[in-house]
């Protein structure tokens, strides 16, 4: 197995942190007990799941109170989804954006089927929303408005607060996807309007299969999961004590690195964008580059496909993607680039850097120096160099072929 590469993948998953990963071993080994066990050999690890709660809720500007450990972040997304339309019986209309995780928007997709009426906003150019239709489409009967704080695969930062007030004004509980911005922008649940937010370990430097969703005291929440009493009898099932020590682990560690490696990142991130839009012509940024993840850029190379870049970069021992991971391998255009109404052109060679606190300059340097020859060798097979009728008609063919 490969073990060794550029990894600029950091949105689909990161590392685990060493010293994470050093932290949890003894509970994987001899701590093997169950927390919610009378003696002292599984009780103690009570100890450790409640520290480490104490450590995400830090991060997240929380209560400890208000932390309820999940195995991932699609189970987050999905649980407050649940639990806000469970507690709001009569209510049936949902608010999203067509440009969410596949976790959100299929869930909302299949309360469709169940009765529920749910508009997905649109965004624009820049993956923006637009607060107006947000207001025309709140009614007293929308029971929730869910939104992601951060976009996977462009990086562009939603206004949180903005979304909230109003969702709060029409008396909606507001659920914010935060698996990308968690780590990445300072956040402080006190002064937010935000109900539930849901995170996910693996985002952040700790294992997969871990993660936790926040539920602001005094928010009626019924379980996703039923069963046993843990979490308050937020979310039953036996802890997965080494995953929640390791994301304990995980916040602190983001929280004593936020600021400086976000600068650090966004420093690199700006050099590797400046410069491949300066060396290679026919490529732009996808999404607000304003309001923007430190870590992410989502670049458009013209008249090639985002695959055979990825394939090229492959060779050179260099991971970045086109789209999202859990998409990749569907010949479908990126649904967060469509609905920005990007151009055929650009939709089908976008391709993700995503970055982290142990990127490096050296690093940077080698996309830097491959990048321009990958798109020069694939535009000189590529038929449709400059002919954007012809690229479009042939994509049109290729999308027909495959749903034919
Ligand atoms: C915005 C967003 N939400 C949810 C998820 C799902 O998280 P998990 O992989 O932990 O289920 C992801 C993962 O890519 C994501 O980027
Ligand atoms: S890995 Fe991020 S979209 Fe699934």
């Amino acid at each position: 197995m490969q073990s060794n590469c550029i990894y600029l993948d950091n949105n689909a998953t990161t590392k685990v942190d060493p010293e994470v990963v050093e932290l949890i071993l003894p509970y994987l080994t001899e701590y093997y007990g169950n927390p919610s066990s009378m003696h002292t050999f599984g009780g103690q690890l009570a100890k450790a799941v409640k520290t480490a709660r104490e450590q995400l809720a830090a991060l997240l500007g929380a209560d400890e109170s208000e932390i309820v450990y999940t195995s991932c972040g699609t189970e987050g997304d999905n649980a407050a989804i649940r639990a806000a339309l469970l507690a709001q019986p009569d209510k049936r209309h949902i608010i999203t954006t067509q440009v969410e995780h596949p976790a959100v928007l299929n869930v909302c997709k299949q309360l469709e089927t169940q009765g529920y009426s749910v508009t997905y906003l649109s965004v624009n150019r820049q993956g923006q929303l637009d607060l107006n239709e947000l207001e025309a489409s709140l009614t007293g009967n929308t029971a929730l408005v869910t939104t992601m704080y951060a976009n996977n695969e462009t990086g562009v930062v939603f206004p949180i607060e903005q979304i909230g007030l109003r969702a709060k004004e029409y008396g909606a509980l507001f659920h914010v996807d935060a698996v990308q911005a968690v780590g990445k922008i300072p956040l402080n649940m006190k002064n937010s309007t935000v109900d539930m937010l849901t995170l996910s370990g693996h985002k952040i430097h700790a294992p997969k299969g871990i993660g936790a969703l926040y539920v602001r005291r005094g928010v009626r929440f019924r379980p996703f999961l039923i069963g046993g009493h843990q979490e308050r009898g937020r979310r039953a099932g036996t802890e997965n004590v080494p995953g929640i020590v390791a994301l304990g682990k995980a916040a602190e560690l983001e929280m004593l690195h936020l600021e400086e490696a976000t600068k650090r990142e966004r420093r690199l991130r700006d050099r590797l964008e400046q410069t491949l839009l300066a060396q290679i012509p026919d490529c732009e940024v996808n999404g607000d580059t304003t309001q923007r993840l430190p870590n992410t850029t989502n670049i458009g190379f013209k008249y090639i496909e985002g695959e055979a870049i990825l394939l090229l970069l492959n060779k050179y021992g260099i991971c970045a993607s086109s789209g999202s991971a859990c998409t990749s391998g569907s010949l479908e255009p990126s649904h967060v680039l469509r609905a920005m109404g990007l151009p055929y052109t650009t939709l089908h060679g976008s391709i993700r850097f995503s970055l982290c606190r142990y990127t490096t300059e050296a690093e940077i340097d080698q996309v830097i120096a491959v990048m321009p020859e990958i798109v020069e060798r694939l535009r000189a097979l590529s038929p449709f160099k400059n002919d954007e009728a012809g690229w479009l008609q042939a994509q049109e063919q290729t999308l027909l072929g495959t749903r034919g």
